[in-house]
């Protein structure tokens, strides 16, 4: 994969993205998580990578969501999903998921989703999840007592490249090798021309040591694997607790990680333990055992009548003799038994093997002196041997661990993604179950009811998703081949059924389900507080949802594929001149342009005085549906707005039922081709229908019906 061809990847870049294990992966999974590993790229740098490389898979010249209120909604809905996962990771990839106005890219996703909603969250899995994280290189391993050596200046560069935990030396010829080995514990000479030459010191001739990087350089493994145990033992239990299929050997590889210290070296050894024991505590035991023999020939001389002739006596004076010679010739056998009993306590407690305890014995000499001490000569050389056995031993236990764990990396690798993207399928799952949700079906390009529906030469309404650096809907972007006008103004566009917006604060239960669907272009009128807004929202969620690729929180949605969300929120009160003019100009664009664009629209009225935003919104509609968008404007001028439309404009109302308490009851699904009545509308008829069931009071007590007879019927006639 060229990696300068994904936008927004320069020199630079790609040359961070090409240190990667695997790129091209890491940019087709969208692994932010690993692309963030590059040098000098950051994780939202990462994300933003990532999209630019899918949308360019996908020919998708980005610009779906092409105004602010649809970024908030894509923003939010983001959040939502993000709230359901456990690692970073999967809330990282989450980022990577974008409406795009591409089948292609729309299907991918949808597959995974799919495969996502059978899956079932479930406690230990979220538990294990805790554990799980992406994958560390460790860059830092260097080992100093190996090196590789060479004669060559090519094969030099490939050893460093290859290699880069062991310095590289080059030497002249076999006498460099030997000399390399007194700075060395171990030279790997990697030129064939060496075979056969013996040089003094562990120097090892093997020219396939670059191909054989795990076992030249077993740390590397063991350092990759030391780095990473908690995470991979967690993936290891999510595969457990989720039943989730591997290729790979679960208990071999948690045996394989339980062997491992986290500072790479070899655990559960009992031998290299007992070594490390002996290395550790032997200056210690020496000096027990000293004590012991001491403390028992001190017992004994003190107990001990020693009788000596005269002449012996004299004899050993003349001589010179010490106490040694008398302990020799009067106590050596006490002697012999406090030196039996100091070896048998150096030997016992350091628990050594028959080699060792030979030269552990000579330690305590065999000829009698007071106090009982150590020979320096035989302690070195045990020390020594268990030193170079504890080596040897942990050196060959290191290989072993290291050839089984290198041939699982990939495997634990695979395992802890897959993990990974688990979490990232749960919170699909856990969000779809959450809101109610489920596949919408989506009426293809090729499916449509062909027409005259203009087609889109469509080359980019402004706008900054926020996601990509390009705008609006490029001239690449598929003809926005409209709405066959003959066909009325209900055929495909989107359709709600039990729809339920996520983004209401309430508790699912709590939200109405409704039912709305639009073809062409609608005004939706309604009650105060009604679910005008809420109802926008819901559809911007739906169709932001399902361009994701994801679930959406209905019973069953039926929508065509749009090339872009354009959705202005309510506008705070009258815009200055200037800003009318740039929301007139926007509308401009999006007339010309939006073909296959999905247009939502709240309350424009508010953007000037209620006579011209009539004006101008029926002029809107009557461009937006000459072009074949698809739109929803909400309005309390529904009403003056048709009267000004030079065509049909379609009316839908969410009404209400009626007044409970004072409330207004409300049917959340508006009704189609119905303008709903205002709530002064309902009040005023709810005065005048009360002062028709109250007969007047004989003593005129009844102020209301008294004081204004036929008052509120005058008042509703207005509204007809
Ligand atoms: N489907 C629903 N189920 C339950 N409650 C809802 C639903 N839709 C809206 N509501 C409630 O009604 C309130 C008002 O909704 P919303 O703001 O969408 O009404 P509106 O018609 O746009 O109001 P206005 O005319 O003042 O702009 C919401 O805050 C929410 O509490």
């Amino acid at each position: 994969m060229d990696l300068e061809s994904i936008p927004g990847v320069g020199e630079k870049t790609a040359r961070a993205l090409a240190e990667l294990d695997d790129p091209e992966r890491a940019l087709r999974t969208g692994d932010v998580a690993a692309i963030a590993n590059a040098p000098g790229i950051s994780r939202g740098r990462a994300a933003r990578i990532a999209r630019a490389a899918i949308r360019r898979e996908h020919d998708d010249p980005g610009g779906f969501l092409a105004t602010d209120r649809a970024r908030e909604i894509y923003r939010e809905l983001l959040e939502l999903l993000a709230d359901r996962t456990v690692t970073d990771y999967a809330a990282q990839r989450l980022e990577t998921i974008f409406p795009s106005p591409r089948q292609s890219r729309i299907e991918d996703v949808r597959a995974f989703a799919a495969d996502a909603l059978e899956r079932e969250p479930n406690p230990d899995v979220l538990d294990a999840l805790e554990g799980v994280s992406s994958l560390d290189r460790p860059r830092d391993v260097r080992v100093r007592e190996r090196c590789l050596a060479t004669t060559d200046a090519e094969r030099y560069s490939e050893a460093r490249e290859a290699i880069p935990e062991l310095s590289v030396e080059i030497v002249e010829d076999a006498q460099g090798l030997a000399e390399l080995a007194r700075g060395y514990s171990t030279v790997v000479a990697i030129d064939e021309s060496f075979a056969g030459v013996t040089v003094e010191g562990d120097v090892r001739v093997e020219p396939d040591a670059l191909e054989t990087p795990a076992e030249t350089v077993p740390e590397r493994p063991l350092a990759f694997f030391a780095r990473n145990r908690d995470a991979i033992t967690a993936a290891i239990d999510v595969h457990r607790h989720a039943g989730l299929e591997t290729d790979c050997d679960l208990e071999g590889l948690e045996d394989a990680l339980s062997r491992l210290e986290t500072d790479g070296t070899v655990a559960g050894d009992d031998e290299l333990d007992r070594l490390a024991t002996a290395v550790d505590d032997l200056d210690a035991a020496v000096g027990t055992a000293e004590s012991v023999a001491n403390d028992h020939l001190r017992e004994a001389i003190r107990e001990e009548d020693v009788t000596i002739e005269g002449a012996d006596l004299l004899s050993l004076v003349e001589r010179g003799a010490g106490v040694d010679s008398l302990l020799s010739r009067e106590l050596s056998d006490e002697y012999a038994a406090a030196v039996t009993a100091a070896r048998e306590h150096l030997i016992e407690s350091l628990d050594l093997e028959s080699g060792e305890a030979e030269i552990a014995r000579r330690i305590f000499a065999d000829e009698p002196t007071f106090p009982v001490e150590r020979e320096e000569e035989p302690l070195g050389r045990l020390r020594e041997e268990l030193t170079g056995a504890r080596e040897r031993r942990a050196d060959r236990l290191k290989r072993d661990l290291a050839a089984d764990l290198a041939d699982q990396r990939d495997h634990a690798r695979q395992l802890v993604q897959d993990a990974l993207e688990f979490d990232v399928e749960l919170a699909i799952a856990r969000f779809a179950a959450d809101f109610g949700c489920t596949m919408p079906e989506f009426v293809w390009d090729g499916e449509m009811r062909s027409g005259n529906g203009v087609s889109g030469d469509d080359d980019g309404v402004s706008g900054d998703d926020g996601v990509s650096g390009d705008n609006g809907v490029s001239e690449d972007a598929p003809d926005g081949d409209g709405i066959d006008a003959d066909a009325g103004p209900r055929e495909t566009g989107f359709e709600i059924e039990g729809g339920r917006s996520p983004l209401l604060d309430e508790p699912l239960e709590r939200i109405d389900p409704v039912d709305y669907g639009v073809g062409g272009v609608a005004l939706l009128s309604g009650v105060n507080s009604g679910g005008k807004t809420s109802t926008l929202d819901l559809v911007a969620s739906v169709v932001v949802l399902a361009h994701m690729g994801l679930p959406v929180p209905a019973e069953r949605v039926r929508l065509r594929r749009f090339d872009s969300l354009h959705y202005h929120a309510k506008t705070q009160g009258t815009l200055d001149a200037g800003a009318f003019e740039s929301t007139v100009r926007e509308f401009a664009t999006l007339a010309d342009r939006g073909a296959g664009s999905l247009v939502l629209v709240d309350e424009l009225e508010s953007i000037t005085e209620p006579g011209a935003s009539a004006k101008i919104i029926a002029g809107i509609l009557e461009a937006l549906s000459e072009n074949g968008a698809t739109a929803v404007f909400v309005s309390h001028l529904a009403d003056e707005i048709r009267e000004m439309a030079g065509f049909d404009v379609t009316v839908d109302g969410i009404e209400a039922v009626g007044l409970i308490d004072g409330e207004l009851e409300v049917n959340r699904s508006p009704v189609k081709d119905h303008l709903a009545r205002s709530t002064p509308e309902l009040i005023v008829e709810k005065l005048a229908e009360e002062a028709d069931d109250e007969p007047i009071a004989a003593n005129g007590g009844d102020v209301r019906g008294e004081s204004v007879p036929g008052f509120y019927d005058r008042l509703l006639e207005k509204f007809e």
